[in-house]
């Protein structure tokens, strides 16, 4: 079977044609279990073709887990300790619900377990009623902890950027913005030599272009057309980042890449993985500290909230190798998360967190048929797909208006086939002053 879908290529120009069906599906569901027993439980996965029960995990008395899972799919849970383990529930994963309760034993009818059970019981109805009214799933429930009550949304002001403004008839329209940051052209040795300074950076403010991808989810395309008074230099075409910027991001990134391959401690050893990834912080070169005020001026706040302290995280820069290369290895979980389709929001659904990815793309295809372009499985309008090529980038909202996370923001990798390629994504997210009521956070940018 296939499907249409859109692209955008590296000209902002769109095109839609047929891919198979399986470049996207099986779409997975995000799914939240939340044990109401105030007892450990453990979950298992039934295989769908052996139906063979394959062990999850453990569930914390009144805890919750968060998992992706696919429409049919079926879960068991097991009481922990009992040596019968016999299957208390089953589960059947449906494609509009995210949230499962498991029940009371006949034994823990004590009140405090039927009150926490009852709690439990108005989320479900609270889940179920707003995606009547909104037609979305709650992906964001900020489950509070024993001595904060449950909080269920958390409301954001969506001043910030941009783009709250465009709704689904935009798509395709353009917004600018002038960032007063320059370009780099070339790096000067001594980055404190004024002259050599000068002399590295274009002297014209960026007129940067962001063109509307999606409204449901939220996705543009950012890249600059400088605004220059002119007859034929209009048409030339630059980017967010220079090509020495996005050149530069890269050459800090790979010397801890190769040091953390050649390690012997460390999370990023592994000859299994298909990507590496490092990060790279503001204070690392002044180059950075103007990508991260572009960003600012991109995202229309304040330049002083973007650091690792305040509200965003460090450009995480990753490279991932053409798909020939991985199957050489064993790909383990952490190199799939690139290629299969995720949430960059966390499942804990507390409110401080990312709310935008900001995608730079720091190199280009090897060719137009090399793969690795980002694919949004469940944007409105039919899956979308984009490379917008070196130095230009892709945003996109993890977040509602209303503080439920934006289960459309799903994305993927489709696997390199040529090349390498190099992203840089920027994080940004709400981090304090969430003030909450009965359901609800109103939160600030800081
Ligand atoms: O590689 C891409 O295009 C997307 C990467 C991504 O979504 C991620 O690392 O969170
Ligand atoms: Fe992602």
């Amino acid at each position: 079977e296939s499907i249409n879908f859109v692209e955008v290529t590296a000209t902002g120009e769109t095109q839609t044609y047929e891919e198979q069906q399986d470049a996207f599906a099986p779409v997975p569901v995000a799914v939240v279990i939340k044990n109401g027993r105030s007892s450990w439980v453990d979950y298992y996965w039934e295989n769908p073709e052996t139906k063979e029960l394959v062990y999850q995990g453990k569930i914390d008395p009144r805890g919750t887990t968060a998992t992706s899972s696919y429409v049919g799919h079926v879960f068991v849970f097991t009481p922990m300790k009992k040596s019968t383990k016999k299957a208390f529930a089953r589960i059947e994963i449906k494609a509009d619900k995210n949230l499962y309760i498991l029940p009371l034993g006949k034994k823990n009818r004590k009140e405090k377990d039927l009150k926490y059970y009852q709690s439990l019981l108005e989320e479900e109805i609270f889940v179920e009623e707003y995606k009547k009214k909104t037609g979305k799933p709650i992906q964001c429930i900020w489950g509070g902890n024993k001595s904060k009550p449950k909080k269920w949304l958390a409301h954001y002001p969506r001043s910030p950027p941009i783009l709250h403004m465009w709704s689904a008839n935009h798509v395709g329209q353009t917004h600018h913005v002038t960032s007063n940051e320059y370009y780099w052209t070339c790096i000067p040795d001594d980055i404190t030599d004024a002259n050599a300074v000068q002399q590295c950076r274009d002297n014209k403010p960026l007129s940067i272009t962001l063109q509307v991808l999606s409204t449901d989810p939220k996705v543009f395309q950012i890249d600059n057309v400088t605004s220059l008074l002119c007859v034929l230099e209009c048409v030339y075409h630059t980017k967010v980042l220079s090509e020495v910027e996005a050149d530069l991001v890269i050459s800090l990134a790979k010397p801890k890449i190769k040091r953390s391959l050649a390690g012997t401690h460390g999370g990023l050893v592994s000859n299994t993985r298909t990507s590496k990834n490092t990060w790279i912080d503001r204070n690392e070169h002044a180059v950075m500290e103007t990508l991260y005020r572009r960003a600012a001026d991109i995202l229309n706040v304040s330049e002083s909230i973007l650091y690792p302290t305040k509200n965003v995280e460090q450009l995480q820069v990753v490279i991932v190798f053409p798909f020939h290369q991985q199957k050489q290895h064993k790909l383990n979980m952490s190199s799939r998360v690139l290629f299969a389709s995720h949430h960059d929001f966390g499942a804990d659904g507390n409110p401080q967190q990312r709310m935008i990815t900001l995608l730079f793309y720091l190199n280009n295809q090897a060719s137009p048929n090399a793969g690795g372009e980002t694919i949004f499985p469940k944007a409105k309008d039919g899956p979308l797909k984009a490379h917008p090529g070196k130095g230009n980038a892709v945003l996109f909202y993890s977040m509602l208006e209303d503080g439920n996370a934006d289960d459309s923001s799903l994305h993927a990798a489709l696997p390199v086939k040529e090349g390498e390629k190099w992203i840089g994504m920027s994080f940004p997210y709400f981090r304090k002053s969430c003030k909450c009521f009965h359901f609800v956070c109103l939160c600030e940018w800081q």
